[in-house]
């Protein structure tokens, strides 16, 4: 039986929600996380330290395993101002503040209508060294919905890059070879997180023989070139890609819908997940680099320092998982993992 082990990871981008459904997700996102980046989409959103500083007391209140922190990051709207982000930077419990294009995504309703009404936040944010972390999809109507991170990128991100060019930029859960090739070509101020879904699925497995909603996230899922770009951004040792899970779970009932949720549920076995893939590359020897080492390395923030040992031994997913008062259908629900976490 293979095992391997690697240094306490990371995850750099995960929604926890609230409510009873913290009670899931802290014990799924803790048991062997050290971090995390906790999104703060939530309703209403995060928009300020004080609010971060409420939600961060939810999280801990749910007694997460002691090895676990968690990463707050702000909500930024039309009207957040420099004074919001000198006061989440002095609160000590936010690290990032988050750009939703208005209608991108997931409770994306409060955020920023346009780019230049934030300006001088972002300016705010490059001088103090806070990274601004982008869901990087334009959102008009007449834009194809596979070709929104590709374009946001030409006409939003590449300009905005020019603009602040010291600015800590992490363009969130890439999903296409275009993302892949301007975070590599872009300076050392830019990276990116890569999902484990994306790495495992293209939108063949969405949509072939059936829709298949709980394979629905955004940005979508992408043809296979751009899921084999992914692969190889992930597993190429290169220090600007790490791991984000963007495990995003909603209810059952939500995604079994005739307008279903976008957002997929992957907390609860992520690093089995990732490890399948990298094994399937024969670059396991490069798992710890993306998990573990490059993600606080470009936060400016210690590596942990204590380690965790996954064993190849497939076990099998439910079909469902407790969620609150409901039900979450989970990537691979009532399939095999071939990677476990001893
Ligand atoms: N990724 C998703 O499909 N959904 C996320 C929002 C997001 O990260 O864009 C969610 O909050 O449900
Ligand atoms: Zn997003
Ligand atoms: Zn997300």
């Amino acid at each position: 039986m293979t095992t391997i082990s690697i240094t306490r990871p990371d995850d750099w981008h995960v929604h926890l929600r609230d409510g009873d459904a913290l009670t899931t997700t802290v014990k799924d996102i803790s048991r062997y996380f050290g971090r995390a980046i906790v999104m703060p989409n939530l309703v209403p959103p995060v928009t300020n330290a004080s609010l971060a500083k409420e939600y961060h007391q939810r999280i801990m209140a749910q007694s997460p395993q002691a090895h676990f922190t968690p990463l707050m990051v702000i909500y930024l709207t039309d009207s957040t101002t420099v004074e919001d982000i000198k006061a989440a930077k002095a609160s000590g419990i936010v690290y990032a503040a988050k750009l939703y294009p208005a209608g991108a995504t997931t409770n994306s309703s409060s955020g920023v209508t346009k780019i230049d009404n934030i300006y001088p936040v972002l300016e705010a944010m490059q001088n103090i060294g806070m990274p601004l972390l982008i869901h990087g999809e334009v959102t008009t109507h007449d834009i194809d919905i596979f070709d929104r991170e590709h374009i946001f990128i030409e006409t939003i991100l590449a300009p905005l890059v020019a603009k602040f060019p010291d600015l800590k930029i992490v363009l969130e859960h890439i999903t296409t070879k275009q993302a892949v090739d301007f975070v590599k070509s872009a300076g050392r101020n830019v990276a990116a997180t890569i999902t484990v879904h994306h790495l495992l699925y293209n939108r063949n497995d969405m949509l072939v023989g059936g829709i298949r909603p709980h394979y629905f996230c955004l940005p979508i899922l992408k043809r296979n070139i751009h899921q084999q770009a992914l692969i190889e951004a992930a597993t190429s040792g290169n220090s600007k890609f790490f791991l984000g899970t963007d495990s995003a779970p909603h209810p059952q009932h939500a995604k079994e819908s005739a307008c279903g949720c976008a957002g997929a549920y992957t907390a609860f076995a992520a690093i089995e997940l990732y490890a399948e893939v990298f094994d399937q590359e024969n670059a396991l020897d490069q798992l710890e680099a993306f998990a573990s080492i490059n993600g606080p390395t470009f936060y400016n923030l210690p590596v942990n320092t204590d380690k965790i040992t996954l064993s190849k031994k497939s076990w099998s997913v439910p079909a469902t998982m407790a969620f609150g008062h409901n039900n979450v259908v989970p990537v691979r629900a009532s399939e095999t993992i071939a990677w476990q976490v001893i």
